[in-house]
């Protein structure tokens, strides 16, 4: 019987009104009948209540659809979160798309190697400002390298390192040319979503003036099919099997940037093991192994002609979100694997998750708030080792205080009063990392005082000051906050936060069915 059905013989036999008629000089035995029509009225209203509440759960349970939001600033691991919930749902999917971000990979590679080239470019120029001073009148020859003689500046760069970099850079300048063809195909997918042989005529062309260059890419979510003919399509196969196991070899195409690379593999690996190198960025305080997209400790595996991402690889490649992406694991579409995982236990059939992962740059994040009331679940990201970073698209603000900001109005939001809240504190182990090499926390945030400088004491405080705010601010005092301490490129831990969110929101959705 359908609930239009139902809708009409309620109001046909409404016992409200019944009772709500005068019953004046009324004999007993007609209060008897009244009160027999009221009592025979209410088991038929009762009836058709249990009735729709019954047809609800089933419309529930048939949708079978959990909707979660990852939210935090760019950055703070949101995409990186999503990738690992694709592991443990969807492993085969994953490992079939792994081979596409093999250009976000070789472009990653290639900006950490510009990023060098920038850092020491500027220790030049700060060497050069000594120019502007007069020259010793005693200079012995003319054409000695009177710098190199001079006490060093504080970078210590003589001449002979600046002549040997000026060589090194021009023997990685090709690489700045592949940034650009790389940009150019990530950045363009509807150009190269036609024919495969597309790919060999515009995908690596050059940009004009490299428009991109040095800018982040940022991409919605069509770029992985428009990159599909990188799962190996365009390199030669060997041998059979599985997507992830197979043997391609990229150095058949000739187009393919590979080449460049390969090329340009052992001078990028003397520029990252130069001593010289490591000394101005040490100086400089560019600690490369912390920044996002870091593969320069395996230049050579990555230039491999046969070299396809592995998981670790795809979890710590980087590519900036724009808009709002988004990812549905299910059952069968998501693969056996993930399908009976998603179900194991909730005692609710197999479960649809829908997840929207959204760009978390500042001028992204007015898409953000149509989907506060679709959702039942919203993970929020603060990653906890950025107190002495600022956010890239405004040098002003510090990107601890900016997780703050946010977090106070995602927690104040009354559209998401209801919303099962999931706080991340992400990127421990680089905080763990930070603390070792001996960056104080108490230097970016005077609030923490002369409390310890270790990890256990941090944690601890940021666990509480999140926790605090959302108590003081929430619209809804009876909302439960789920706060774990992550590293979301950890999988092993990762899968266990996942699993244990997984449940609490089931719990959730199954103890509001039942209250319907
Ligand atoms: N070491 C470490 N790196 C992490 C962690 N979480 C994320 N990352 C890396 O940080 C970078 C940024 O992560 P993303 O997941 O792309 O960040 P996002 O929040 O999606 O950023 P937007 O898309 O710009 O909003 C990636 O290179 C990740 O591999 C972590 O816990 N530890
Ligand atoms: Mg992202």
């Amino acid at each position: 019987m359908s609930a239009t059905t139902h809708g009409r013989a309620r109001a046909d036999s409404d016992p409200l009104s019944r009772v709500l008629k005068p019953a004046s000089g009324e004999s007993p035995q007609e209060r008897q009948a009244r009160l027999e029509q009221e009592a025979e009225a209410k088991r038929i209203s009762d009836a058709i209540d249990e009735q729709l509440r019954r047809e609800k759960v089933e419309k529930t349970k048939a949708r079978k659809e959990i909707r979660v939001l990852l939210l935090g600033q760019s950055e703070s691991g949101k995409s990186t979160t999503l990738k690992q919930f694709q592991l443990l749902y969807a492993p085969s999917s994953f490992a079939i798309e792994a081979p596409s971000w093999r250009p976000i990979i070789y472009l990653n590679l290639v900006r950490s190697i510009r990023r060098i080239l920038e850092i020491i470019t500027i220790a030049e120029i700060d060497y050069n400002a000594y120019d502007d001073q007069p020259l010793s009148p005693v200079s012995p020859t003319i054409g000695t390298p009177e710098r190199a003689r001079r006490p060093t500046l504080n970078l210590g760069i003589t001449d002979e390192e600046l002549a040997a970099f000026a060589s090194i850079r021009a023997a990685l300048s090709p690489l700045l040319d592949l940034e650009d063809r790389l940009i150019a195909l990530l950045s363009d997918p509807e150009e190269d979503s036609g024919e495969a042989t597309h790919l060999n005529t515009s995908a690596f062309r050059t940009t004009a003036g490299g428009a991109g260059r040095g800018k982040e890419v940022a991409l919605g979510g069509g770029w992985k099919r428009a990159l599909g003919k990188w799962s190996g399509k365009n390199g030669s196969r060997h041998g059979h099997g599985s997507a992830e196991n197979d043997e391609v070899d990229w150095t058949t195409d000739p187009r393919d940037p590979i080449h460049v690379l390969q090329r340009c593999a052992t001078d990028m690996e003397i520029l990252w093991e130069d001593e010289r190198v490591q000394d101005i960025l040490r100086k400089r305080r560019a600690r490369m192994e912390e920044n996002p997209g870091f593969y320069l400790n395996d230049i050579r595996r990555i230039v491999s002609s046969t070299y396809i991402p592995s998981i670790d690889d795809v979890l710590k490649a980087r590519l900036k979100t724009l808009g709002v992406v988004e990812h549905r694991f299910s059952p069968t579409a998501g693969g056996t694997l993930g399908g009976n995982r998603f179900s194991k236990g909730t005692g609710q059939g197999e479960v649809d998750w829908l997840i929207y992962d959204v760009g978390g740059a500042r001028n992204q994040r007015h898409v953000w708030a149509p989907f506060f009331d679709d959702v039942q679940a919203l993970i929020f990201l603060a990653p906890i080792s950025a107190f002495d970073q600022v956010l890239t698209e405004d040098t002003l603000v510090n990107r601890m205080e900016d997780s703050m900001l946010l977090w106070r109005n995602i927690v104040s939001n009354k559209l998401l009063r209801n919303v099962n809240l999931v706080l991340f504190l992400n990127k421990c182990d680089l905080l763990q990392k930070k603390l070792q090499s001996g960056i104080q926390l108490k230097t970016y945030m005077t609030s923490y005082g002369d409390r310890p400088n270790d990890f256990e004491s941090i944690g601890r405080y940021f666990q509480s000051k999140f926790a605090a705010m959302h108590q003081t601010m929430t619209p809804n005092p009876e909302r439960e906050l789920y706060i774990h301490l992550t590293s979301v490129i950890d999988t092993r831990a990762t899968e266990k936060i996942i699993n244990s969110v997984r449940e609490m929101i089931l719990k959730d959705s199954l103890k509001r069915t039942k209250l319907l």
